[in-house]
């Protein structure tokens, strides 16, 4: 009889803290050993010998849209983008499902349709808008995993924004509970009266656009929603950073004590506003994508340590809605991403920047699973859940829209040549995904 359902051989096993050959034994769900040369049999056995071993990856912001928008995307093709991506835990945002996760009823719903449909594991943003403060606690006890608030406007009719009060009383309450508020921070006021002055003026080109978000609307919206976090003791996150600049705001706040933690995304890290004018409205995103000089601070920001977690915040939406070509104030703000956060940090991290591997494990492993109390998630060790990616790090490909398993296979990566390729993705001990296809659950 085999001593284990799974052994993996010979693999470069990725940790936070090492690069090192050897095999990786799985039973019953969970990593048991770890080691060289691990005597015994596995029911299955992979041979790794030349991959890399990675722990599965956690997307800590992405949009599936399920229930209630399931034609921009859902569980499954979201999951199984994920998956193929190296990617087995992801957060799911409380906004443009419908209806949105603002209270016990809804979350339920999303926890029905993801035991059911997501192929990686699944958690929970609960939201923070101004109707459902006193639901908070309710949405804490249930599970989820933080809450979300947009100090400008979501785009999403349900889901308002977070007035100065709201954000007050809701962070009291989120203090009073323990958990964290992740916010969207671009300045209302400033984006809204930059954006007025530029349409009017008819200026609608990518450039103007970009204009009209600017660095100084995140550093603003930042700095005031850290006057609250002091005020009010609450944790808070910073979703989608897209400049060092805002990034250092964080961190002189986390020097002085205040408990904040920032996450980049993918597209902040490999595209400019030159993909914005050459892609269309693919490429359109808030806060928007930067010119190059912010990218290449933003990586040192990255490698400096000085960012907590990378994402995807994949926002997608249907093709008819992302084809902008001349003005860029219409269509969605959003870009599908899901399945290429790993091939971006290996591509333009690890190659081109000398981001070390571990490094990635930190960012999209160790640290998620740490500020969010994802026990036993992000790393591999014995006891740790058996979510596993492996990978063939030197293989590259130009990735095209068939490659894709988006509800809308589109994304501002396609064309683009990647390293990276993912062989094996395995979920609590079972192989979801092998050599490009999904095994049957
Ligand atoms: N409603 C959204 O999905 N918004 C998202 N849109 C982006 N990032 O352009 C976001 O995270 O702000
Ligand atoms: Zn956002
Ligand atoms: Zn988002």
């Amino acid at each position: 009889m085999a001593t284990y359902d799974l052994i993996i051989r010979n693999g470069q096993i990725v940790t936070s803290e090492s690069v090192t050959t050897g095999d990786i034994a799985i039973k019953d769900g969970k990593i048991v050993e770890v080691g060289s040369q691990i005597s015994g049999q596995g029911t299955n056995e992979i041979n790794a010998e030349g991959l890399h071993v990675f722990p599965g990856l956690i997307d800590t912001h992405v949009h599936f849209n399920e229930p209630g928008r399931t034609e921009w995307e859902g569980i499954e093709t979201g999951s199984k983008s994920l998956a193929a991506g190296g990617v087995t835990s992801y957060f799911d945002m409380p906004l443009n499902s419908t209806p949105p996760t603002i209270d016990k009823e809804n979350l339920d719903i999303k926890k029905k349709l993801s035991a059911e449909k997501s192929v990686v594991n699944p958690n929970f943003w609960g939201g923070l808008v101004p109707e459902n403060i006193g639901k908070l606690k309710e949405l804490h006890e249930n599970g989820v995993i933080g809450f979300k608030a947009f100090m400008s406007p979501s785009g999403i009719d349900d889901f308002n924004r977070a007035d100065d009060e709201t954000l007050y009383k809701g962070m009291k309450e989120i203090a009073a509970v323990g958990s964290r508020l992740a916010v969207h921070a671009e300045s209302t006021v400033m984006c809204d009266q930059l954006a007025t002055e530029k349409i009017r003026a008819g200026k609608t080109s990518a450039r103007d656009f970009v204009e009209s978000r600017p660095i100084i609307s995140e550093i603003e919206a930042v700095r005031r929603l850290i006057s609250y976090a002091e005020a009010t003791g609450c944790k808070v996150h910073v979703v989608h950073a897209s400049s060092k600049k805002v990034v250092d705001v964080i961190n002189e706040a986390k020097q002085k004590g205040v408990d904040i933690t920032v996450e980049t995304c993918a597209h902040y890290l490999a595209l400019t506003v030159k993909d914005l004018e050459e892609k269309g409205g693919l490429a359109k995103c808030a806060p928007p994508l930067r010119d190059q000089d912010e990218v290449d601070d933003l990586w040192t920001a990255v490698l400096n340590g000085e960012v907590d977690m990378i994402a995807s915040d994949h926002s997608p939406a249907p093709t008819s809605m992302k084809t902008v070509t001349d003005n860029y104030f219409e269509g969605w703000g959003g870009i599908s991403g899901a399945q290429s956060t790993l091939n971006v940090l290996l591509t333009e991290g690890h190659f081109k920047r000398n981001l070390p591997l571990e490094k990635i494990v930190t960012l999209m492993g160790t640290n998620p699973a740490k500020v969010f109390g994802l026990a036993n998630k992000g790393n591999i060790a014995v006891g740790y859940d058996a979510d596993i990616a492996i990978v063939n790090i030197n293989e590259s490909f130009k990735l095209e829209n068939d490659d894709l398993f988006y509800r809308h296979q589109h994304s501002p990566y396609v064309g683009m040549t990647f390293n990276g390729k993912v062989k094996t993705t395995i979920v609590n001990g079972k192989v979801v995904f092998e050599n490009g296809t999904f095994l049957d659950a």
